[in-house]
């Protein structure tokens, strides 16, 4: 069977990248499944800069094709803060305090200016490919000024999506597939991998 490691830790991003790969004849794995992986540095200065740091240090480890998402939450009123440091906001990998910040640094700014997207790149490394494969997705919303939903992970209780009149954390795991930046990502590497991998 063909195999692909999504090069994350993160256990709410390896729910989804599963669900999507759900109808491929394809092992997926994740770092989950390897947990003794060293801690990868994403030192990048962008999305792109750090999924291909956790691409090919996940390639060169096991020489098998490699998915790297980087994501994060970019805030019109905190000049796209926290974006590629959406991770360690409040300083720790802590999705609780990383939300209260996020409220705290919006405090007074009304619903209307509280305008956010999510964004994903990601991208795709393959031993037998010279070149990478990169992708990225994005989707709108506002930060709401109370957390609402436990489904999800990380900023999703606060990501409003206005046209559902509900918060990513308030959907299942297909619908937020369906809008979502990384859903909207991989619709997009969908439609390239195939004729671009070399098994
Ligand atoms: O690097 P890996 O191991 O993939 O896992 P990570 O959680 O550290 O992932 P990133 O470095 O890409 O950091 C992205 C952060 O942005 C936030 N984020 C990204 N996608 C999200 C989503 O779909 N819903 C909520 N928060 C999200 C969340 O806080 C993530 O920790
Ligand atoms: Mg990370």
């Amino acid at each position: 069977m063909k195999e692909i490691i999504i090069a994350t830790k993160n256990p709410g991003k390896a729910r989804e990248f599963k669900r999507l790969f759900d109808d491929q004849e394809i092992e997926l794995k994740t770092l989950l499944d390897f947990p003794n992986f060293p801690e990868i540095r994403e030192t990048g200065k962008t999305f792109q800069e750090n999924a291909t740091i956790k691409a090919h240090a996940v390639m060169d480890q096991f020489n098998l094709p490699v998915i790297a998402d980087d994501s994060g939450l970019k805030v019109d009123a905190l000049y796209g803060q926290p974006g590629v440091h959406s991770a360690r906001y409040a300083g720790d990998h802590n999705d609780a305090a990383n939300n209260a910040k996020l409220l705290s640094e919006l405090g007074g700014v009304p619903l209307e200016k509280r305008t956010a997207q999510f964004v994903s790149t990601l991208v795709f490394a393959n031993p037998k490919n010279d070149q990478d494969l990169v992708v990225e997705g994005s989707v709108n919303g506002l930060i709401a000024t109370l957390p609402q939903g436990d489904d999800g992970f990380g900023y999703d209780p606060l990501f409003y999506v206005p046209e559902l009149d509900k918060t990513m954390a308030q959907i299942t795991l297909d619908q937020k597939n369906q809008i979502s930046h990384r859903g909207n990502a991989i619709k997009k590497l969908e439609k390239l991998w195939q004729d671009w991998i070399i098994w």
